[in-house]
């Protein structure tokens, strides 16, 4: 694509990679990404470990120069972006200064920003207010992910990144961790989150990355995304059932024949329940259900590495 084509496209969105590519050695951590990303939109960006999601979270952020493509927010380079306060970042274990208290790592970081939200309105949007006092040498890690999520806000961006924000906070502060994201994604803020937690994308974003071996397996809805893994589970008590009979049902993707139960993933539950029927007269205990993100997720993203296992 042409430079000024890039910018014509890219103009509208918060985020626009094209062709995005990296490798490392015979690594192909992000491998051919192409992702728009609208203004006010939250997005989970899934995978199984080494998906490449944090790469791509590097690029976007221009922590990582593309081997390939086109990184742009809002229009322009990453690290224009990023000069112009656009984007806040909460990354993986982001050194915290151990010296300075809560309120003077916030405030150092609001400094740097021409346009910040005042110090205390960011802590009191990532639920440390009063930790204000505390240094972070004295902090849990659930609390210094806290406060990485303060520096995020404090910029007022327009764009926020969180690479696994919620990664060592317990359920409780988890939840309150979303309350606070969602007052941000009120005021019709960007929000791009990598995240191993399928409930927390099932539950906050607009829309589901899935990405798989550096590249993107599903996009869409959560809804969607579901659906692409092609609908049901269909457990059954089937006496006498063969790997061979089962296997040949129509419908079959996959199937668990233990003892007498089987578990088949289908992509029409009519067709395989009765054929299953007719070929297996005696079965009996027949339950079918919706797969649900985790199922779409496994499906979506299964491979033969066992690095895929998680
Ligand atoms: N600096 C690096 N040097 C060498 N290989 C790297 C480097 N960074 C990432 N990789 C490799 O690139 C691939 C993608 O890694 P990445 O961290 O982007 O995945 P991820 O989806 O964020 O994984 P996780 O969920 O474990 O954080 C992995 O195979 C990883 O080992």
């Amino acid at each position: 694509m042409r430079e000024t084509d890039i910018q014509a496209v890219a103009a509208g969105a918060a985020v626009h990679l094209t062709g995005l590519r990296k490798h490392y050695g015979d690594v192909h951590a992000v491998d051919g990404v192409d992702l728009t990303i609208a203004p006010g939109e939250v997005v989970a960006l899934l995978g199984p470990n080494g998906a490449g999601k944090s790469t791509t979270v590097d690029m976007i952020l221009g922590l990582t120069t593309p081997a390939a493509g086109d990184v742009r927010v809002f229009g322009r380079r990453p690290v224009d972006a990023v000069r112009a306060g656009l984007i806040g970042a909460m990354l993986q274990g982001g050194a915290l200064m151990d010296d300075l208290t809560v309120g003077e790592t916030v405030g150092m970081v609001a400094a740097l920003h021409r346009r910040p939200m005042p110090v205390a309105e960011a802590l009191r949007a990532a639920g440390i207010d009063e930790l204000a006092g505390r240094r972070a040498n004295k902090l849990s890690g659930g609390q210094k992910q806290r406060v990485r999520f303060a520096v995020a806000l404090v910029s007022n961006p327009d764009l926020l990144i969180l690479d696994e924000p919620t990664a060592a906070m317990d359920v409780g502060t988890r939840r309150e961790f979303w309350q606070s994201m969602y007052s941000f994604t009120e005021s019709g803020r960007t929000v791009v989150f990598a995240t191993h937690y399928l409930e927390e994308a099932e539950e906050f974003a607009d829309r589901v990355v899935l990405m798989r071996r550096g590249r993107v397996v599903a996009d869409g809805s959560v809804a969607e995304v579901r659906a692409l893994a092609g609908g049901r589970t269909l457990r059954a008590a089937v006496p006498g059932a063969t790997e061979a009979v089962v296997a040949a049902l129509p419908g079959v993707k996959e199937f668990e024949l233990r003892g007498d139960r089987v578990a088949i993933s289908t992509g029409d539950s009519d067709a395989t329940l009765w054929a299953l029927k007719a070929a297996v007269p005696a079965v009996h205990d027949v339950e079918i259900s919706a797969v649900g993100l985790e199922g779409a997720f496994l499906s979506l993203t299964a491979d033969e590495t066992p690095e895929s296992a998680r």
